[in-house]
Parts: C-alpha cells; structure tokens; sequence
C-alpha cells in the first residue's frame, strides 16, 4: 500500500471535495469519525468504557467530535477535552452534548478513570519548526514542550507524553512529522486509524493499525496508485499488517 507525503493526502482531499467528486466535508469527516470510533470499539473491547478524546482546531478535531458521539451512543462514557472551539464545528458540538458527552476543561486534575484516550488534535497539516527543537530533556529527564507547538496545544501533547492510559491516534499521532514521523521522541499510541492511506510518518508504526475513511472512488485509488487492502462487506475499517 502507499504512504502518502503531505502534499498528496492534502490533494487527494482536495479531489474528493472537487467539482469532480462532489463530497462535502462534512460527509467526509461523519465517515471518518465513525470509522475511527468502529477501530476504537474493535480493538478496546471493554463495555461502558471511560474514553476521552482530545480535540484540536482543524478538521482532524472535527474528526474526533464524530468519533466522540458514535462511541456515546454505542455506550461509551465520552469525555472531550476541547481547549480551542472551532465554530464551523458547533454543530458536531451540540450533537455531542445532546449525546451525553461531557466536556472536560482541565487535564492537570483528572479524577475519572480513563480506559482510552483518543487523539485528534492534529492531522496530515500539522506544521512543526524543525530548526527550533521544542523539546528538551531536563536534567531530571522530564520532557519539556518548548513552544514549538503552539498553546493551548503545546499541554495537550505534553498529556499525551507523559500519560499511561493506552492512546488511539487518528490519522497519525499528533506532533508527528507527516513525512519524517517521530522525530521528536514523542508519545506512541497503542492504535492508530489512518484515513484514506497511512502517511509516511507512520512507515514503522508497530501498534495496531488499521485503515478507514471509505470513501476513495475507484478513479483516485487508480490515479494515486493508493493500493489499499480491500474492506470486507459492510466493515468500515481494514486492519494492516506490516
Ligand atoms: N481525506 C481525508 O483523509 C480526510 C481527512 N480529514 C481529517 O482532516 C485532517 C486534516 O485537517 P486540517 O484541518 O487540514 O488540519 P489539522 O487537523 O491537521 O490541523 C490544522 C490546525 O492545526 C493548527 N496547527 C498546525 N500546526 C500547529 C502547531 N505547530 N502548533 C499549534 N497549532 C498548529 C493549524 O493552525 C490548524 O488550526 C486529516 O488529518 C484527517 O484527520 C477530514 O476530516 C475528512 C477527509
Ligand atoms: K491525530
């Protein structure tokens, strides 16, 4: 299967929503989240778990607020943690409120429980600044975000790093180079979901990883020459095998 670079999964994004393919983003990204929430389910098998979901500012947090209603009304209690609302996602908020998710405001005192911890804060247009390294070891080995991923983010990922509850990443891990992937020592989540086709960051990703986002018409699949496994019946997600 490809890995796609940057430049190609945000073309491919572009295609989909084209005068050619005619999807709305809004279609793309109610596929995406349910497909991530299906992953998430297939692979922590628990019932009425404790699930939170870490929602960023671009689409890739859209993806998350559908991920987060999907696991509610499959009987999940949700939790988001959403520092920055993004006000053409309002709507999804108001779905996820009316769905029962709860809305966490402070990560530095958490007193529930948390079987999972869901990662949609950036997606494939995460930009990091490679020539200042925003982390540094600490004399005590502590890893300290230094301000290359700008706030309130900058705290989210710092959770991520330091937490022990297993994390489910969508689309790739965030904080990840999309291309060069993990040079920063970052996290690694137990699951990742990668949408449409993995992105090279995650060539060697070990965790378990699966594909979702159906939604590739077979005339991009043959242009980008994408090689995806096929999805069984009506299943939203594949899992991949290196
Ligand atoms: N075809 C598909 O595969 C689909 C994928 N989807 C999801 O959309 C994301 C990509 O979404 P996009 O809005 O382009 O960007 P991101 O979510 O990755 O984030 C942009 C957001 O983040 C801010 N940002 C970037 N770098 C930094 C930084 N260093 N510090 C702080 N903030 C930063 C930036 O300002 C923006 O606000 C893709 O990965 C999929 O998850 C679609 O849902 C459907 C189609
Ligand atoms: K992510």
């Amino acid at each position: 299967m490809k890995y796609l670079n940057s430049q190609e999964a945000i073309q491919i994004d572009n295609e989909l929503m084209s005068e050619t393919y005619k999807y709305t983003l809004s279609q793309l990204m109610e596929l995406a989240g349910l497909s991530s929430s299906m992953a998430v389910e297939k692979v922590f098998t628990k019932k009425e778990k404790n699930v939170l979901i870490l929602v960023g500012p671009g689409n890739n947090g859209g993806d998350g607020l559908v991920a987060a209603r999907h696991l509610s009304i499959f009987g999940n209690k949700v939790y988001i943690h959403y520092p920055k609302p993004n006000k053409n996602f309002n709507h999804l908020l108001r779905q996820c409120e009316s769905h029962k998710v709860l809305i966490l405001d402070d990560l530095s005192n958490i007193s529930v429980d948390f079987d999972v911890v869901i990662d949609a804060v950036f997606g494939f247009s995460f930009k990091g600044n490679k020539k200042k390294s925003y982390i540094e070891k600490y004399l005590t080995g502590i890893l300290i975000i230094k301000g290359d991923i700008r706030d309130p983010f900058g705290k989210v990922i710092k959770f991520l790093n330091f937490t022990k509850i297993p994390i489910a990443s969508i689309d790739i891990p965030s904080g990840y180079d999309v291309e060069k992937g993990n040079t920063d020592n970052l996290f690694v989540p137990a699951l990742l979901i990668s949408l449409t086709c993995p992105k090279l960051g995650v060539k060697n990703f070990k965790g378990r990883h699966f594909l979702g986002g159906r939604f590739i018409p077979n005339e991009l699949e043959v242009k980008y020459e994408l090689n995806t496994p096929s999805y069984h019946g009506s299943e939203q997600i594949v899992e991949i095998t290196n």
